[in-house]
């Protein structure tokens, strides 16, 4: 309940004033309500319209003589109009009052969700890929849906219980005996009924686990679309995710059920209660008939607000797991956020001299024995071209992203320039230009894909980069050029064609430094061919580093890594390297060569 009770806090400094109108705009409301309603019954009678009944005492007479004092008359059309004004005036409020409401919580909504969704953004890489994405989907979205909707109920049971302390204010007035009879039945119930609101927590938590598991398969079905229909197991897929949805479908009934037990436990003990209420009204207090009238409306009006009071309890109880959810996921993020020593106005870092990688360590796991890259010190001077090679696992993808500065190293350092590359971490990012081995593209156009990258680019900017990249013939060739959408993820683009549209794009943003993880098995030799053409057109322009998986591809470069179990085990040129019939790399490159 505290972190609920945070949460709250964090809305009312957003906006603190329209907060504290909108708490008055609640008392407000149940000022008038309490006056529309419960007068109107008192009004008549002091205007003489409910016959045999008299103004004698109490709250009706001070009316009486404060309206007399007034030189109001009232009569039956002045008492219907007063009661029409009252309920005009109640609704213009209360509609205000709904939009202010509406609008306070959806400006904590955007607050919020930008703000997880940006610690999300800049947690760093580690963290991200430790975590699965569909729960960070499911956290954005549905969890962050249950917070919103226990916000919103909050805020109604505030407004709820305002209207209710001022009638019972009013009701404790009128005939104190009988009030506090009432309100003592009211706390009971409430402490009756704490076993269901523990039960709304146990089936709130269960939904928070159920939407995880919903996502979780719906985003593994949809990220291995392929594999399934080539295996065939659709079947299998569709009795997973029908599963799932069962065990929703017996959480939402569970939850059912304890709404409508209170429902049921609500009808029953009214009929108790009125019974004991009338009883006591009549035998034991023997209320005068105008009391009697007003207490019955507050006492009918009173309880109903008690009930529904309780329900928002059950409601807030079960979605406070999505609060835990919410809070676990950002307290991580944040824990895990990327610090640059830079503003964010830190501009693209010109290559001078060099990368220097000094004595580099690196393990993801601390309690995983051994490093995977282990003690590498090497150079890539600007303007070189250096590729990894090594068996799968040797640890090349994980160079790269230390070279990124995505991983950071557990002993050793990296230089730019000979300056430690945390310094210049965001500039760092701002130089290098990425192909990952699955490149990612936006179901959106080629010009579109292109900007993404870079916005300001122009047409020709963009001709020129893919002409670099050995793909402006096959734009060319399309009816629609730049303007050809490449469906999902780049679906309606070969392996190669997508590759070489992802390298114009990295080449778009005029990068000091060119990563590229070639494809493997993806590419024909066509295709190859053309990557291959395409770097070594841009060999001595750029500091190009090669994650290479065919030896034929990397002849031309100038320094070869050859990675054995994250230990660099040879460096040289493919010449040098080639020559020893002994070495590691020319083991490699007969693989290579045999290699389907
Ligand atoms: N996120 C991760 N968490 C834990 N271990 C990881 C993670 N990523 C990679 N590894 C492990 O680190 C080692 C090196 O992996 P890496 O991806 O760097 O190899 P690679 O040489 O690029 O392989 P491949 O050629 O198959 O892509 C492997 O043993 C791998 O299991």
């Amino acid at each position: 309940m505290g972190m609920f009770l945070g949460y709250i806090k964090e809305l009312y400094a957003l906006s603190p004033i329209k907060f504290l109108v909108n708490g008055l705009l609640m008392v407000m409301l149940g000022v008038l309500e309490s006056v529309g309603i419960l007068m109107v019954i008192p009004l008549l009678i002091v205007a003489g319209v409910i016959p045999g009944v008299e103004a004698a005492s109490g709250l009706i007479a001070w009316i009486d003589n404060f309206l007399r004092a007034l030189g109001v008359i009232l009569t039956l059309p002045l008492v219907l109009l007063l009661y029409v004004g009252i309920i005009v005036g109640q609704s213009w409020l209360q509609r205000y009052q709904t939009l202010l409401n509406t609008g306070i919580q959806q400006s904590y909504v955007v607050h919020l969700s930008t703000r997880l969704f940006r610690a999300v953004a800049y947690a760093d890489w580690q963290y991200l890929v430790s975590k699965a994405k569909s729960d960070i989907s499911n956290v954005l979205i549905t969890e962050l849906l249950r917070v919103h909707s226990g916000i919103q109920v909050f805020l109604q049971m505030i407004s709820a219980a305002t209207i209710t302390l001022l009638q019972v204010v009013v009701a404790f007035l009128v005939a104190p005996g009988l009030t506090s009879l009432v309100l003592a039945s009211a706390i009971v119930l409430l402490v009756a009924l704490r076993g269901f609101v523990k039960k709304a927590r146990r089936i709130g938590e269960e939904l928070s686990d159920l939407n995880q598991g919903l996502y979780f398969t719906l985003t593994e079905h949809l990220n291995g679309i392929k594999e399934i229909k080539s295996y065939g197991i659709e079947e299998a897929q569709v009795a997973n995710y029908n599963r799932v949805r069962v065990m929703m479908k017996n959480n939402i009934i569970n939850f059912a059920r304890i709404q409508t037990g209170l429902t049921m436990l609500n009808k029953v003990g009214s009929a108790v209660l009125i019974s004991v209420f009338l009883f006591f009204a009549i035998a034991i207090f023997k209320l005068n008939p105008q009391e009697f009238i007003v207490i019955t409306v507050i006492a009918a009006r009173i309880w109903p607000r008690v009930l529904s009071l309780q329900s928002s309890l059950q409601h807030i109880n079960s979605v406070l797991p999505a609060f835990h959810v919410v809070k676990n996921l950002e307290n991580q993020c944040l824990a895990a956020q990327e610090n640059f020593a830079e503003d964010g106005a830190a501009t693209k870092l010109q290559l001078r001299r060099g990368v220097e990688f000094r004595h580099v360590s690196f393990g993801y796991a601390e309690e995983r024995a051994g490093f995977v890259v282990e003690e590498a010190s090497f150079e890539l001077p600007v303007g070189t071209t250096t590729a990894f090679v090594g068996s799968s696992g040797a640890g090349k993808s994980t160079m790269v992203d230390l070279l990124m500065g995505l991983l950071k190293p557990v002993k050793g350092e990296i230089l730019v320039d000979g300056e430690p590359l945390d310094d210049n971490l965001r500039s760092w990012r701002r130089s290098i230009g990425y192909v990952p081995q699955e490149p990612f593209l936006l179901n959106a156009t080629i010009r579109d894909n292109l900007l993404w990258a870079c916005p300001e680019a122009t047409e020709e900017q963009m001709w020129e980069a893919l002409r670099l990249a050995s793909v402006e013939a096959f734009v060319q060739s399309l009816p629609d050029g730049l303007g050809t959408v490449v469906g999902d993820r780049g679906v309606r683009l070969s392996g190669g064609e997508r590759q070489r549209v992802v390298l114009a794009r990295a080449l778009l943003r005029k990068p000091s430094v060119l990563i590229l993880d070639e494809a493997t098995s993806s590419l024909d030799s066509e295709n190859e061919k053309r990557i291959q053409q395409a770097i070594e057109s841009l060999q001595g322009k750029l500091t190009i580093v090669v994650i290479a998986h065919r030896i034929s591809t990397i002849r031309n470069a100038d320094n070869i890594i050859v990675l054995e179990q994250g230990r660099i085990i040879e460096i040289g040129n493919y010449q040098s390297l080639m020559n020893n019939k002994y070495s590691r790399f020319y083991a490699l490159a007969n693989l290579s060569e045999t290699a389907p």
